[in-house]
């Protein structure tokens, strides 16, 4: 079993508006709120609200992941195909190796909301220990695709070598397959 120690996870909201206080950030809470409700295993959270953009994505992913000591990052916006939409690519440059289930999945899930799931170009992928999961910027998608992916994401953790995570089974049931 991973080592039973307190999980850090980092929160990222990607919005040149958000981070400008043009328009107050509801995703980010949304993702904080959520892990509230779904984790019993001891967790601290790590919130940053950062610019659109390659670079500003990419080096907040590597500082998260190899300073902070992120077991898993949740990212929020730019995933669309707008010019500055860029992190899927910021994603997999600070964690080239993808798990191409979780965009798959959210996509599905979020085709049953709106015919524009399928402009989200979300990825998922781990960078060593950390991994990192993108969400649309758009508040009601939030919890529509945690809830879709979190059954797998205790599990992974695990694969990876990050913190042991454990949810409340009435809000999540992570799925861990049974050792030989
Ligand atoms: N983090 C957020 N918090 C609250 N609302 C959001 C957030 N991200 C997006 N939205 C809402 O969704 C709409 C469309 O999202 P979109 O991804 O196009 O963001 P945006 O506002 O264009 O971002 P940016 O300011 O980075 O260009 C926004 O106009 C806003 O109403
Ligand atoms: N569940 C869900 N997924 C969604 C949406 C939504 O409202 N709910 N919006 C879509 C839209 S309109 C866009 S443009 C893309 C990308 O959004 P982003 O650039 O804010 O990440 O996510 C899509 N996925």
């Amino acid at each position: 079993m991973n080592e039973k120690r307190e999980a850090v996870i980092g929160v990222v909201t990607a919005s040149d508006r958000a981070s400008a206080g043009i328009y107050e950030d509801e995703s980010g809470p949304a993702i904080a709120a959520y892990l509230q409700k779904a984790l019993t295993s001891p967790f601290r959270i790590v919130r940053r609200i950062i610019p659109d953009g390659f670079e500003s994505v990419r080096d907040t992913l590597i500082d998260l992941s190899d300073n902070i000591g992120c077991d898993l990052i949740v990212t929020t916006g730019g995933t669309g195909p707008a010019p500055r939409d860029l992190t899927p690519e910021a994603t997999l440059a600070a964690a080239p190796r993808e798990l191409p289930g979780f965009g798959e999945l959210m996509r599905k899930v979020s085709l049953t909301q709106t015919p524009t799931a399928i402009l989200s170009r979300q990825v998922a992928a781990h960078r060593g220990k950390c991994l990192v999961i993108n969400l649309p910027g758009k508040p009601a998608a939030i919890e529509l695709c945690l809830d879709a992916v979190m059954p797998a994401v205790p599990y992974c953790l695990d694969l990876i070598g990050a913190a042991y995570i454990e949810t409340d089974p009435a809000r999540v049931a992570a799925f861990r397959p049974k050792a030989k």
